[in-house]
């Protein structure tokens, strides 16, 4: 079973993240952009050029997605082991399909769905996504603001961008309110993936 945390940067996945691996010891924790091959290495490099080319940095990103499916989560999938990601496929089409948005020189013209077309022949969709829902202001703040993506302005178009993915597809997501406190949050977080590993059983 594949989940993923998505959500604005400074939304709290990676607290959620961590404390969850007490919770499901058995569990595959893993994360995108991966932090352990140069793929992933290129994607960060990408992240701190302020003047990368949103299309390239799109195949980037999207290249160290297609290397961590067949790696790693394809195989622990064929396991059966529970397989729980920070960041997945819908970042791509929440913040690529933002850049895009802004971006001249090409002719795409709807970058969301753009995206999820590049992910469709080869990508595996998760079986729950959890977003944690919280306000551009909010998330920069907490974020701190330390690279291009973690602006307010930006963040609130790719905010509007996971909204038209729940809406799409709204049996796969389940929404928490990121604004409560981290206790909170973690406890709306396993109730939800609870739910859902036992439905599975
Ligand atoms: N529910 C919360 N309320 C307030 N602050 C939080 C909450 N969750 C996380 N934080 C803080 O916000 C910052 C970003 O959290 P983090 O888990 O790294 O977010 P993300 O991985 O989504 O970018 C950290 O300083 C963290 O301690
Ligand atoms: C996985 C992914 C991340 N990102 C962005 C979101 C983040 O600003 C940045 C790094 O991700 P990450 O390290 O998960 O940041 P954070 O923990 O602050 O949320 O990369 C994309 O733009 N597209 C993607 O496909």
């Amino acid at each position: 079973m594949l989940v993923t945390l998505e959500g604005l940067d400074g939304s709290g996945k990676t607290t959620v993240w961590e404390a969850l691996h007490d919770r499901y010891p058995d569990a595959v924790f893993t994360r995108e952009p991966t932090n352990d091959s140069w793929y992933g290495d290129a994607v960060y490099r990408s992240i701190e050029d302020d003047d990368a080319d949103p299309l390239a940095e799109l195949f980037l990103y999207t290249a160290d997605h297609a290397d961590h499916l067949s790696r790693l989560i394809e195989p622990a999938l064929e396991r059966g082991d529970l397989v729980i990601s920070d960041r997945y496929s819908d970042s791509r089409f929440a913040y690529q399909g933002a850049s895009l948005e802004s971006a001249t020189g090409h002719d795409i013209d709807d970058p969301l769905e753009y995206v999820v077309d590049v992910h469709r022949p080869f990508s595996i969709e998760p079986d729950l996504t959890i977003y944690l829902d919280v306000d551009p202001e909010t998330a920069a703040t907490r974020a701190g603001t330390t690279n291009k993506f973690e602006r307010a302005e930006y963040l609130s178009s790719v905010r509007e961008n996971y909204e038209r993915l729940i809406e799409r597809d709204p049996d796969r997501f389940v929404r928490v309110d990121a604004t409560a406190s981290p206790k909170a949050v973690l406890e709306a977080v396993a109730d939800a993936l609870a739910a859902r590993v036992s439905d599975r059983r």
